[in-house]
């Protein structure tokens, strides 16, 4: 029933998944964690993955993992905008198709820090380096789809959106590192409502969404301070997800046949939801947008 499976943390009607034989995925942050358990379900669906990350060695493991498929890594560090261009260009140079990118990689409760390109670490890694990211492969997705088998984007937000201001990247004074951390959720959230809606009033075939995978046991939480991490330790076993329970959610929205171009949604435990209110102010999506632009450095469209 629908309340058991609200219920039960990582427990899951199963969709009906669609094959994906001779398409093509990017996974960003797929050397661990959901990132990892991600690409692996998407390969095990006939896909050809693209595991893209900034530790080449945990890549090159990774890879090791699963030798059997069809999978491959590339380096990208999503807090450098440089190395997002690079990225994006090396894998356009190959003139490969693209149907799916998930925006999985991201960071949590870091202390106050900016990225080379000098903005704060959550909102350069876990956003803005996305929004770069898929501006610049969007060209390729629209390419690459077609009414009736669309290209997905999916963004890796969190509940912790819900409780997200968005201060267009600026640092209050009074920073925390979760409230760093749900702003850059939040900021995900509305950069796929207003893309959807754009690429929707264009007719173009691709659809964009946004998933939470609840509490999941990866070393995110690795920055908690030291008491809440002995806590975790045996309390996440139980309580917390697996990243494979956890990743489903990405792989539910990057090949559920019922999501056929389906976009706009925020996907939790295998269900729509509504995310917060704020996410849907369409004003704020458009300032974010335009914001965003400038940091990165597009034409807006
Ligand atoms: N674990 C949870 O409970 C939870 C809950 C909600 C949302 N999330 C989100 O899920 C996503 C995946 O996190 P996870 O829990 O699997 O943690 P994780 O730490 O295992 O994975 C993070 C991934 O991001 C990559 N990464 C880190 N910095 C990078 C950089 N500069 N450039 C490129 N890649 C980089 C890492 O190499 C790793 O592959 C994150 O966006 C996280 O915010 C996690």
């Amino acid at each position: 029933s629908k309340a058991a499976t609200q219920q039960a943390p990582g427990r899951f009607r199963k969709p009906k998944l669609a094959q994906q034989n001779g398409r093509f995925a990017i996974v960003t942050g797929g050397t661990r964690g959901m990132g990892f358990e991600t690409a692996k379900h998407l390969a095990r669906l006939g896909m050809h993955v693209v595991i893209a990350g900034n530790e080449r060695e945990e890549g090159a493991a990774a890879i090791w993992r699963i030798q059997e498929e069809d999978f491959e890594f590339a380096y990208v560090d999503l807090t450098c905008l440089k190395s997002v261009r690079q990225f994006a260009q090396t894998f356009q140079n190959r003139g490969l198709p693209l149907h799916v990118l998930v925006n999985n990689a991201g960071t949590m409760m870091l202390p106050e820090r900016r990225t080379e390109d000098g903005f704060e670490f959550h909102f350069a890694l876990n956003y803005l380096g996305h929004f770069l990211l898929t501006n610049l492969l969007l060209d390729t997705l629209k390419r690459s789809g077609r009414q009736g088998r669309c290209s997905r984007v999916v963004n890796m937000s969190s509940a912790t959106h819900y409780a997200g201001v968005v201060l267009l990247g600026d640092c209050p004074n009074s920073y925390t590192s979760l409230g760093a951390y749900a702003q850059s959720k939040l900021a995900l959230v509305l950069f796929t409502y207003y893309l959807q809606e754009q690429l929707a009033a264009g007719g173009f075939p691709v659809t964009a969404s946004a998933v939470d995978p609840g509490m999941v046991n990866t070393p995110l939480y690795d920055n908690l301070w030291s008491i809440a991490q002995a806590l975790k330790k045996p309390v996440a076993k139980i309580l917390f997800r697996t990243p494979a329970q956890g990743a489903s959610i990405s792989v539910y929205a990057a090949a559920a046949s019922e999501l056929e171009g389906v976009g706009g949604c925020y996907l939790y435990n295998g269900h729509r939801k509504q995310s917060s209110d704020t996410s849907y102010d369409s004003e704020l999506q458009a300032e974010l947008w335009k914001k965003s632009c400038e940091l990165v450095g597009l034409q807006e469209a």
